[in-house]
């Protein structure tokens, strides 16, 4: 089993938990009663390029990367900082992420929420809107096509925006296909946990103008963030970026304003 199966794997068995604790009309009620969502195309399709800064407390790959005991204040420095989406990390055990976390940071900023996680089932696109999410991240690699249409529509039936995660020009394809807005090119390969920046700048050009083009992954700096407009980046994802620093206030603010800068290229 490689990386991104094994991960499965374990959300699958967390999920039949949660499933067998609380009753798929119990989410959906809730899912009925919660804010109308707020537009995560929208914020992102800026004109320069746009910051998700992600509330990730460790990772596969790196292992622990930062405590975060209080994921609202956290969201609320990116917010400060200027970001336009907060990513929340749901999955528990990779990532010691939790819907508790969404529900924090969700209560503390008016920015749009992602829920960050492995979904797999529809259960999960109504926690993610019963715990105020704006937008979804759907991971085409672990998901066949009619899933992955299935899951897109309930989405953006909900009213909600789906970030479509690509790795491949193949999956890019299948993306499309389900009608993705929002297309996310993760320079890590979940199967190796490798970063290879390079494929962003590969695929990206190949996407429609309308697509909201994110690059994921690898963004250390401004210098990353230029590379990603370069190949016409909307927006990147960043966590281990700004998670680690001293002020994540001033990490994300340094992106944002290399983001909307003149000299920055602007999205293709
Ligand atoms: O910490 P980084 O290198 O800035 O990466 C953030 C983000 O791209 C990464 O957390 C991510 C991208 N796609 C995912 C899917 C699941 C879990 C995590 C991810």
């Amino acid at each position: 089993m490689n990386v991104l199966e094994q991960i499965i794997t374990e959300v699958r068995a967390d999920l039949e938990r949660r499933e067998a604790e609380t009753p798929i009309e119990a989410i959906r009620e809730r899912a009925e009663a919660a804010r109308a969502p707020l537009d995560g195309y929208a914020a992102l399709k800026t004109g320069g390029v746009s910051v998700i800064a992600e509330v990730k407390r460790a990772s596969p790959s790196k292992g622990a990367l930062a405590d975060i005991p209080d994921p609202a204040v956290l969201a609320a420095e990116y917010a400060a900082g200027g970001a336009s989406v907060i990513s929340v990390l749901t999955e528990q055990s990779y990532f010691k992420g939790s819907l508790d976390d969404l529900d924090a940071v969700r209560a503390k900023v008016q920015i749009p929420v992602l829920r960050k996680d492995f979904v797999v089932s529809p259960y999960q696109v109504l926690e993610a809107r019963a715990h105020g999410a704006d937008l979804v991240l759907l991971i085409v690699a672990a998901l066949d096509q009619d899933t992955l249409v299935s899951l897109h529509e309930r989405i953006t039936g909900l009213g909600m925006t789906a970030l479509v995660e690509v790795h491949t020009e193949y999956e890019a394809d299948r993306a499309m296909r389900a009608g993705a807005k929002v297309i996310g090119v993760n320079a890590r390969d979940l199967t190796t946990l490798e970063v290879d920046r390079s494929v962003f700048e590969r695929i990206a050009p190949g996407l429609p103008r309308d697509v909201v083009k994110v690059a994921e992954s690898g963004v250390r700096g401004t210098r990353d963030l230029i590379r990603y407009a370069s190949a016409g980046a909307d927006a990147v994802l960043v966590g281990e970026g700004v998670v680690k620093q001293k002020s994540p206030r001033d990490a994300v603010r340094e992106l944002v304003t290399a983001g909307s800068h003149p000299a920055t290229p602007r999205p293709i």
